[in-house]
């Protein structure tokens, strides 16, 4: 029997505590406050910005969307960077990527206020998690940890695999799991004979973009199967980058997509802007 790993299920019940704490929060004068700043029309972001106002406003953070257009210059995006970095009712700033050519990804994550930056991407934040220091962590991997805890799936001393290396998954999901005790291998579009590698994943991670290209051969019977990806198949259909319906019979967990990853994503998100916020409450400065 194979458990399927309900992250809508999962993040509703983090979301129903965390509205406690932000209530509570409110009433000694402090909302928690997310900024997210889009940039042009990806779709996969865009789904990202309306589920993540949905969520906000169920549990009683303040967020709001700054759109700006594709050919936004980045000298305008900076300056409106430097604006929520002083605005005291922002706790989180998050900007959403991919970011279109113009713009210099690595400058725009390096303008953020470290003690803003939500989505942990700032290399202060990156350096901090590769210290096992505290600080806030990318929402995807800390979600999905997340998900981890919530179904008792140890980590300690497993084989874990990650399939792809992006900023916002791989790296910082190794760094999380290596701080958890796993033994992991990280393997990316130029690894010889990935196949090898996935089969000896007791925990298996894919974020690579590619559609349904984990396949049953890849996957050790009894595997945790962690699915991150969020793409359309040829008939249009939402999948992941996990063949389900051929590995699920083999693994002895797996995430669906949609109703996996992604709304723990979004709870992680929640999370940590109120960790952000608490902050506040606590009078240090920011
Ligand atoms: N700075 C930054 N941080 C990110 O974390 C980030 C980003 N940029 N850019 C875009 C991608 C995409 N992403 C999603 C998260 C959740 C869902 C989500 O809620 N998915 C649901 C719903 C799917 C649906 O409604 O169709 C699900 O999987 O069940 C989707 C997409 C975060 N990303």
């Amino acid at each position: 029997m194979t458990t399927i790993l309900d992250g809508k299920k999962t993040a509703d019940a983090l979301m129903t505590a965390l509205t406690e704490t932000v209530t509570e929060m409110k009433a000694r004068g402090v909302t928690p406050g997310l900024a997210v700043i889009l940039v042009g029309e990806d779709p996969a972001s865009a789904i990202y910005v309306r589920n993540k106002h949905r969520r906000a406003d169920k549990i009683g953070i303040r967020s709001f969307t700054i759109a700006m257009p594709a050919t936004v210059s980045e000298a305008d995006l900076l300056a409106k960077i430097a604006e929520l970095n002083d605005d005291p009712d922002v706790d989180g700033i998050l900007v959403q990527l991919p970011l279109p050519a113009q713009i210099s990804e690595a400058a725009v994550l390096n303008a953020i206020a470290p003690e803003k930056d939500v989505d942990g991407f700032h290399p202060v934040n990156v350096g901090r998690l590769w210290t096992n220091e505290p600080g806030v962590v990318a929402s995807t991997p800390f979600g999905i940890m997340q998900l981890l805890k919530a179904y008792q799936i140890p980590v300690a001393g497993k084989n874990a695999v990650i399939v792809g290396r992006s900023n916002i998954v791989g790296r910082p999901l190794a760094a999380l799991l290596l701080n958890a005790s796993a033994t992991v291998t990280m393997t990316h579009s130029q690894t010889a004979d990935l196949a090898a590698h996935t089969r000896q994943a007791d925990l298996l991670f894919v974020a690579t973009g590619r559609p349904e290209m984990i396949t049953e051969d890849m996957v050790k019977a009894g595997a945790v199967v962690v699915d991150v990806g969020m793409d359309r198949n040829a008939a249009g259909k939402l999948v992941g980058d996990v063949n389900f319906a051929e590995v699920a019979p083999r693994a002895s967990a797996i995430t669906p997509v949609p109703g996996g990853v992604g709304p723990m994503t979004i709870a992680a998100l929640m999370m940590q802007t109120v960790e952000l916020a608490k902050r506040r409450l606590n009078g240090s400065a920011k």
